[in-house]
């Protein structure tokens, strides 16, 4: 069976440079075979005419939101494409797709991986982040899609920094440090960026083994992220109701002026292999009690009795099938798994985590 076809998924906030960089990626020669699908909202689309096409293939999605009111377009648009590609009318090896700058990135990661007619010939590549140094800062306290964007990168892009000072930028970034630690930064000058480093992002593919322990190394560094930017977590505690199997659930009343204040992030080490069905009641308890709030999960994982560990990668509550990473060092047995959420109640993420580390209770044999 022929490979799937990557995706790319390229989003960013309302003018934060996907366009530019778009444009200044079509003019190298490696993106020759690119095909590229564009998401416009509103009546007419004119990102379409903003770009300087270099590649053959240009799709232009109906007007509307691409993560909420077509997601039936976007199977259809790839669909086409597959189908012009097969019968000779079209060739391209990679699919990039830009979204609306409001775009919620995760029900289109939904349509990619779950689509059972696309999920065979295309692959999610990883999720492009476009993040504007000189209005970036405001639009995450004004915009929680801003906020999700950034926690859903695999590689955050980050633009405009030619109009904002060294202290600024440093601001700016460590912002985006806490609500995604683990997403690699570069930065593009008005779109200038090497392409072969926004590519291969995917940890599920085995030659991502590294990227999967910078991510996860980057978020242990801040082990548990407090209530962002300074700002009160003004969320009520006692007012949770229980659920599950880690105490107080994800629902709350009232959320922090600040929208990245919603986000939360956490990751754990385990040295030892996991019991299998502990994992499974975790994984099983967090997408019971969590799911719609777990924007982003990434994780090297050993279980008991399993010769290799396997990547496991979620968004929301979908996950890519486990892929099993066979040429990881035999003296690694380290799970490492980082977590990131929304409207969680402070601990939640810290608790569920810790439960992977229980053990099974022992049958007791009578005799
Ligand atoms: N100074 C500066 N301006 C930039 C840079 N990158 C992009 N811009 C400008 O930012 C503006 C918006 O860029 P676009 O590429 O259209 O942004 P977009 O994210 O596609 O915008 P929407 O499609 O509206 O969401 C344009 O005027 C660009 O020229 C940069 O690195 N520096």
């Amino acid at each position: 069976m022929p490979a799937p076809i990557p995706v790319t998924l390229l989003t960013g906030f309302l003018g934060s440079g996907k366009t530019t960089l778009l444009n200044a990626l079509l003019k190298d020669p490696g993106m020759d075979r690119a095909a590229v699908v564009i998401n416009e909202f509103g009546e007419i689309g004119l990102d379409h005419d903003l770009i300087e096409s270099s590649t053959e293939t240009m799709v232009l999605m109906g007007s509307g939101c691409l993560c909420c009111t077509v997601r039936g377009d976007l199977s259809q648009t790839l669909g086409d494409l597959r189908d012009r590609r097969e019968a000779g009318e079209v060739d391209f090896d990679r699919v990039v797709i830009e979204t609306t700058g409001i775009a919620d990135p995760g029900p289109i990661v939904q349509t990619l991986v779950m689509d059972g007619d696309l999920s065979f010939d295309f692959a999610l590549d990883g999720v492009l982040v476009t993040a504007d140094a000189a209005t970036g800062a405001r639009t995450l306290e004004k915009q929680f899609e801003a906020v999700q964007q950034i926690a859903m990168a695999d590689r955050i892009v980050l633009t405009k920094t030619d109009l904002v000072s060294a202290a600024q930028l440093q601001d700016f970034e460590s912002r985006i440090v806490a609500i995604n630690p683990g997403a690699p930064r570069t930065k593009a000058d008005h779109g200038r960026i090497d392409p072969a480093i926004l590519f291969g992002l995917s940890p599920t593919q085995e030659s991502s083994r590294k990227q999967a322990l910078d991510w996860v190394a980057a978020a242990k560094s801040k082990p548990s992220l407090p209530p962002l930017s300074g700002l009160k977590d003004t969320r009520p505690m006692g007012s949770t109701q229980s659920h599950g199997l880690f105490g107080a659930g994800p629902r709350s009343a009232s959320y922090p002026a600040s929208h990245d204040g919603r986000v939360s992030s956490q990751s754990i080490e385990i040295a030892e292999p996991i019991s299998p069905i502990v994992f499974d009641l975790w994984l099983e308890s967090l997408m019971n009690s969590a799911a719609a709030d777990i924007l982003r999960l990434k994780g090297v994982v050993h279980v008991e009795g399993m010769k290799h560990p396997f990547a496991l990668h979620g968004v929301q509550h979908i996950f890519h099938p486990p892929v099993p990473l066979s040429h990881w060092p035999e003296d690694d047995k380290t799970t490492r798994i980082v977590v990131i959420g929304r409207d969680l109640p402070p601990g939640y993420l810290n608790e569920s985590l810790a439960f992977l580390k229980s053990r099974p209770p022992v049958e007791e044999h009578r005799i």
